[in-house]
């Protein structure tokens, strides 16, 4: 009898068991776009760190109103204020952003006011004070912790916070080995029965886009000491990535080769299409999984396990993958007893599979729009029923 095969949602809690979050460090802030803070910035000043003007304009005191003219005594530009105090009957011309001055409650837009000489004259008199409170974006002391990877906008406030370096989590160093006889690299001559490497490149590409530093090494042959020389090759690397030969066949030595070399593998053999082979275990301090060579599976089962995986060593939860609700366009078979990732267009009707599921087929993969997720032994689907989906 078959063993049975893992359910997908097993394998990911197994998977993220495996890895932890990486140690901080000390990151410069203008490096710090995309990563994942570690602990808490701590604003060392207020922000305004004075009460300023938000118009160009004049200065006055409470009381002030249309109908009144008021001598300007005085200058206050952004990063001079004006030293002395407004009293009734006084204003101070002010620019956007300077300190408003002692004594100041309002800031009259230069447009609402008519001036003659060093006397202005309030001519309009609009509802808004024009003025920014001293801390009203944040106080000293205050606290930034977001919990996600940072944003341009989190870089702006935490440079407004005075925060010169942020401590970080370790980006993942992660380790990307081909493998195969019939593989060659990119741009090489490739011979009759041989393939061009290229899930390798994609994996690598999803992995950098999760905020996680990939080395593609080179391509490792079916052979145990070419595969233990690439896997001593990735040592130092927080998560060593395997693809192709980890199915059942003479060469396929991955799974073999890891074990001898001390791997623990934690499980083998998943009930998910495309992506069946997958393995996942430990190799020393670093995780270890070996990905199907198919690139349509290696790709899915990136999408499923090891960005969640970066996700945890990048210090944040494993975020279940975005799905939605959709209709079919097309009717569906039944589902047999894999979870099913099928590719599919969307269209103003929902969603249609692509002409073929075969897991060799990258123009389907790239053209596709997304994924929807058919449950082990689903019964057959109709138009217009609803069905998960994952945008790419
Ligand atoms: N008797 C069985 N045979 C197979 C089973 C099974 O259960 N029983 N599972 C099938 C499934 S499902 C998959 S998926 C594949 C995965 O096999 P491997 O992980 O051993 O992958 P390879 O045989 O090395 O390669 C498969 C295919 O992919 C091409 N490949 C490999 N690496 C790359 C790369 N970096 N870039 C592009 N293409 C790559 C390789 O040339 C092969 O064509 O096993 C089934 N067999
Ligand atoms: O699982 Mo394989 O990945 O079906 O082609």
């Amino acid at each position: 009898m078959k063993p049975a095969l893992l359910p997908v949602d097993e394998a990911l809690a197994r998977i993220l068991r495996l890895g932890a979050a990486l140690p901080p460090e000390d990151v410069a802030l203008p490096d710090a776009l995309g990563r994942v803070m570690a602990s808490a910035a701590v604003a060392d000043r207020d922000q305004p760190p004075f009460s300023t003007s938000s118009m160009d304009g004049y200065a006055v005191a409470d009381g002030a109103a249309r109908g009144d003219s008021l001598l300007v005594i005085g200058e206050s530009a952004a990063g001079q204020r004006f030293a002395g105090s407004v009293h009734a009957g006084t204003a101070v011309r002010i620019f956007t952003g300077a300190p408003l001055p002692d004594g100041a409650h309002r800031v009259i837009p230069q447009e609402d006011v008519s001036r003659a000489g060093d006397t202005i004259t309030i001519t309009d008199d609009q509802s808004s004070r024009f003025v920014r409170a001293q801390g009203d974006d944040f106080q000293a002391g205050s606290t930034y912790f977001p919990r996600r990877p940072l944003r341009p906008a989190d870089l702006g406030l935490l440079a407004s916070m005075n925060a010169a370096t942020v401590r970080c989590h370790r980006r993942p160093r992660v380790a990307i080995i081909p493998g195969g006889d019939e593989l060659v690299q990119i741009g090489a001559h490739a011979g009759p029965d041989q393939i061009v490497a290229s899930g390798d490149l994609a994996v690598a590409a999803m992995v950098e886009q999760a905020g996680a530093i990939a080395q593609r090494l080179p391509i490792a042959r079916d052979n145990a000491p070419s595969i233990r020389a690439a896997f001593d090759a990735a040592a130092g690397a927080d998560l060593i990535i395997t693809i192709g030969g980890a199915s059942v066949g003479d060469h396929d030595l991955i799974a073999p080769t890891a074990r001898a070399m001390g791997a623990e593998i934690d499980f083998h053999r998943i009930a998910l299409q495309p992506g069946k082979p997958l393995m996942a275990g430990k190799m020393g301090d670093a995780v270890f999984i070996g990905l199907p060579g198919n690139p349509v599976s290696a790709q899915i089962c990136t999408m499923v396990f090891i960005l969640p995986l970066l996700s945890v060593m990048s210090g944040l939860d494993a975020a279940p993958l975005p799905t939605q609700k959709v209709r079919l366009a097309a009717d569906l078979p039944a589902n047999g007893n894999r979870q099913h990732y099928m590719r599919v267009f969307t269209g103003p009707d929902g969603v249609t599979p692509v002409r073929s599921q075969e897991s060799n087929l990258q123009s389907l993969l790239a053209a596709a729009d997304g994924v929807i997720v058919r449950p082990i032994a689903a019964p057959p689907a109709k138009v217009g029923d609803l069905v998960d989906f994952i945008a790419f």
